[in-house]
């Protein structure tokens, strides 16, 4: 029999895992596996449960929000085994589930973790650290006057946060070095995201078309610090209809992108604190790490699409 190991988090989001956790697991064993299952204990128990197991196993499942497919994902890029990465969405938004089509139905997602095919995924690397689907700066990013929920929605909170500011313009605002590929930009920033995904936040679209995960490249969003309430307007139609506004946005696909400030500014990864820098340098590991998906979506999330 196969081994799997089942990581998941009691305590998130919708609490939709435990009514269905027997069948879950029920879906697993016929599906040939044998499973050890073990629930979070605490933040950042995931990573650390990633880092000291040694048995072999075939596969590690996981189910909880992003923060928890974030700390599987960066146990597995720590270790030299690694293995294909099940995933159960069970949060609130699930951005990089949607993206690749992971059903929102659990007993479903169950099956598609036995039963589906491994895809071969890009992983951000953010200084020492690993994301799966975001990691971005400026508003909201700031854990003193986060809550947990604007963290996780951002862009639906910058347009909220946006529109209260029309006119008292406090808005916080980085003066940053950005350079990719020979290119240097410097100018202010209100807010700033490299993504693998399709959605942000539950707003589609917004981080470009034609995105597939494992190109080996992100797209970056850069929005600028509005000057005056028509350029906030600008900003704002943009968030509205989902679409780049290149006089206020700069949006390019990289590989690889750095970031310097003169003052420390905070970052989320996948949703979650991310920590205070001055620089950072982010990089697309190309199909890093596999992910069960079902067969019929490699076609739609691979960048093999159209070329075969
Ligand atoms: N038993 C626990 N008690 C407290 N925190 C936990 C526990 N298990 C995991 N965590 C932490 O909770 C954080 C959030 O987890 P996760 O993303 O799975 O859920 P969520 O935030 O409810 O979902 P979503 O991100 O979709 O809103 C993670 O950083 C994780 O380390």
């Amino acid at each position: 029999m196969k081994k799997m190991l089942f990581i998941y988090n009691p305590n998130s989001g919708m609490g939709l895992l435990k009514p269905k956790l027997s069948d879950v697991l029920d879906i697993f064993v016929k599906g040939g596996y044998e499973v050890t299952v073990y629930p979070t204990q605490k933040y950042h128990d995931a990573v650390r449960k990633m880092g000291e197991y040694e048995e072999q196993y075939d596969l590690v499942a996981c189910s909880g929000g992003d923060g928890t497919l974030d700390e599987v994902v960066t146990g597995m890029m720590k270790r030299e085994d690694k293995v294909p990465i099940g995933y159960i969405p069970a949060g609130t938004t699930n951005d990089f589930a949607s993206s690749l089509h992971i059903s929102k139905n659990m007993l479903e997602a169950a099956d598609t973790v036995v039963n589906g095919v491994p895809f071969a995924c890009d992983v951000g690397v953010f200084n020492q650290d690993y994301f799966v689907y975001i990691a971005a700066f400026g508003l909201f990013t700031d854990v003193s006057y986060e809550t947990k929920q604007s963290m996780k929605n951002v862009l639906g909170h910058l347009a909220y946060i946006l529109e209260g500011t029309k006119r008292i313009f406090n808005i916080p605002s980085y003066r940053i070095k950005v350079t990719h590929d020979g290119e240097t930009i410097e100018d202010e920033f209100i807010y700033g995201m490299v993504t693998n995904s399709r959605s942000v936040g539950g707003f589609k679209g917004i981080t470009g078309k034609n995105v597939v995960f494992d190109d080996g490249k992100f797209e970056v969003t850069l929005f600028k610090t509005p000057r005056n309430p028509m350029e906030l307007n600008e900003i704002l139609g943009a968030l509205a209809l989902r679409k780049i506004n290149p006089k206020r946005m700069y949006s390019f696909k990289t590989n690889e992108v750095h970031f310097e400030t003169e003052e420390e500014i905070p970052w989320t990864l996948d949703g979650e604190f991310g920590g205070v820098h001055e620089e950072v340098v982010v990089k697309d590991c190309q199909k890093a790490l596999e992910i069960m998906v079902k067969p019929e979506v490699i076609e739609d999330v691979s960048e093999k699409k159209g070329t075969e």
